[in-house]
C-alpha cells in the first residue's frame, strides 16, 4: 500500500515535509493576520533547524519524501498538466484580470527546464515588479505599486499535516478554514491524483472541492478502527460528519468509530494536535486547559447506507481513551507540568504537537524545555530539534510532518 496510516505512534517509515522557502520572506507586518504567522522567521535559521528535523527522521529509519519534489514530478509529466496546473493556480491566488493572468503565466514559464524552481515560486508569491508591468492605463494598474503581491506567498506550506491526511490507505484532501491555506491543497490534488506513486492507489476520503472545512491537524489516526477528530476554529461538525460517511462506505477502509472531540475554537487551541497528541500506546500529552470543558461524540454507521449514528461519550477523557485504545490505563501528561505560566508558554511553542516515530520515542521542539523535562520522567524517549525560528508559524513537529507510511 502506498498510504498506510492506521496509528499514531508505530513505527515511522515514510513522511512528507516541505523545505521553507522563500514564502518566509514575503511575509511583512501588514499580511501576518491574513497569512496567519505572529512573527517572520530568519529563513536562513528556519531552514537549517528544518534540515536538522529531517535528517533526525532519516537517522531514525524514516524516508523522508518533499512536497515540492513529488509536485515537480508532475509537473514534469507532460505540457497539459503544467498549464492546468498553472491556470489554476494562478485562478485561486484572485489573479482575474486577462493580461495579468498571461503575464503571471509567461513569467512562470522561463521555470520550464526546471520544475522544482516553478513549483518553489509557486509557493513563494510574486510581486508585480517581477513580472513585465507597466503603470498604464487600466484602474488595476492604477491602484497598484510595484512592490503590490499581485500572488501571495503560501508560508503555511511547511505544515505539510494541515492540507491532506492520510487515513489507513486513504486521503483526506481538505476543504480549509482560512483562503491562505486553502491555495496549499492544490500540490495535493495534483500528487494524488496524478504522481505516478499514488496515481489510482489511494482512496480520496475528502476533496477539497466539498463544502464543509476540515484541516489534518485535527486528524488523528487512533488505530485501525478509530479515528479521533477535533471539532474546532479549522473543523466543523459536517465536514466530520462527511468524512465520515466516506470512510464506513469505502471498502477498503478498516474504521467503524470516528469520536468527534470538540475542543474551544480560538487560536491558541487552533487544532486537536495543538492541544492533544499520542506518544506511547498508554500516553498522550495534553493542553491541561482543555481537560476541563472536553466533551467526545462517538460516530457510527448508522442502520442504512448513508445514516450516522451519533451519542455523547460519558466519562474522564482517560476512560473513553482507555476504552477505545483497549488499554488498561492512559496516562495523561500534560504540557508545561503544574506550572500554569509554563503551560501557556510551552503551549503557545507547540509543547504539545509532538511527533511519534515509535511507541514512546518522540521529536519535539528544543525550546519547550519544562515538558521535555517532564517527558523524560514519564521514560519517553524525547528527541529534541532546535526551534527559535520553526515555533514562530506556531506549529510543531507533528504539524510539520504528514506519514505516508507507518508499519
Ligand atoms: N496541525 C497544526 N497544529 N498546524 C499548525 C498550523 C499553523 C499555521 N500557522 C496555521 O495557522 O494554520
Amino acid at each position: 500500500m502506498v498510504i498506510n496510516v492506521k496509528s499514531e505512534i508505530r513505527p515511522l517509515k515514510k513522511v512528507l515535509l516541505h523545505r521553507p522557502g522563500k514564502e518566509l520572506e514575503n511575509l511583512t507586518p501588514d499580511t501576518l493576520d491574513r497569512l496567519l504567522f505572529d512573527d517572520i522567521p530568519f529563513l536562513e535559521v528556519a531552514q537549517q533547524e528544518h534540515d536538522a528535523f529531517a535528517q533526525l527522521l532519516r537517522d531514525n529509519g524514516v524516508e523522508v519524501v518533499y512536497l515540492e519534489d513529488l509536485m515537480a514530478d508532475v509537473l514534469n509529466l507532460n505540457d497539459e498538466i503544467r498549464d492546468q496546473f498553472l491556470y489554476q493556480w494562478i485562478k485561486e491566488a484572485g489573479v482575474s484580470t486577462k493580461k495579468y493572468i498571461k503575464k503571471v503565466y509567461d513569467f512562470m514559464l522561463q521555470y520550464n527546464d526546471n520544475k522544482k524552481e516553478m513549483v518553489l515560486k509557486s509557493m513563494e508569491g510574486i510581486v508585480l515588479r517581477e513580472i513585465d508591468w507597466q503603470p498604464t492605463a487600466s484602474l488595476v494598474d492604477l491602484m497598484s505599486t510595484p512592490d503590490k503581491l499581485i500572488v501571495d506567498p503560501m508560508p503555511n506550506l511547511y505544515f505539510t499535516r494541515d492540507p491532506f491526511a492520510c487515513i489507513g490507505n486513504g486521503v483526506s484532501i481538505n476543504k480549509m478554514y482560512s483562503q491562505t491555506r486553502n491555495r496549499e491543497t492544490i500540490y495535493g490534488d495534483y500528487i494524488f491524483k496524478y504522481h505516478p506513486d499514488f496515481k489510482g492507489q489511494v482512496d480520496l476520503l475528502y476533496d477539497r472541492g466539498d463544502l464543509n472545512h476540515i484541516e489534518g491537524g485535527d486528524i488523528l489516526n487512533l488505530n485501525d478502527k478509530v479515528l479521533a477528530v477535533g471539532i474546532s476554529q479549522r473543523t466543523e461538525p459536517e465536514a466530520i460528519e462527511a468524512l465520515a460517511r466516506n470512510i464506513f462506505a469505502c471498502g477498503n477502509a478498516t474504521i467503524d468509530t470516528v469520536l468527534a472531540f470538540d475542543i474551544p475554537s480560538t487560536r491558541a487551541f487552533m487544532h486537536l494536535d495543538t492541544v492533544f497528541t499520542q506518544i506511547d500506546v498508554d500516553k498522550f500529552t495534553i493542553h491541561p486547559a482543555i481537560l476541563g470543558p472536553l466533551v467526545v461524540y462517538e460516530i457510527k454507521p448508522g442502520n442504512n447506507s448513508d445514516d450516522l449514528t451519533v451519542r455523547k461519550v460519558e466519562g474522564t477523557l482517560e476512560s473513553i481513551l482507555e476504552t477505545y485504545l483497549g488499554v488498561e490505563k492512559v496516562t495523561l501528561i500534560k504540557c508545561g507540568g503544574e506550572d500554569l505560566i509554563a503551560a501557556q508558554r510551552e503551549q503557545w511553542n507547540d509543547g504539545s504537537n509532538t511527533l511519534c516515530i515509535a511507541p514512546g520515542t518522540i521529536i519535539t521542539y528544543q525550546r519547550n524545555t519544562v515538558t521535555n523535562k517532564l517527558l523524560r520522567e514519564y521514560n519517553v524517549n524525547v528527541l529534541e530539534i532546535p526551534s527559535a525560528e520553526l515555533s514562530r508559524g506556531r506549529g510543531g513537529p507533528r504539524c510539520m510532518s504528514m506519514p505516508l507510511v507507518r508499519e
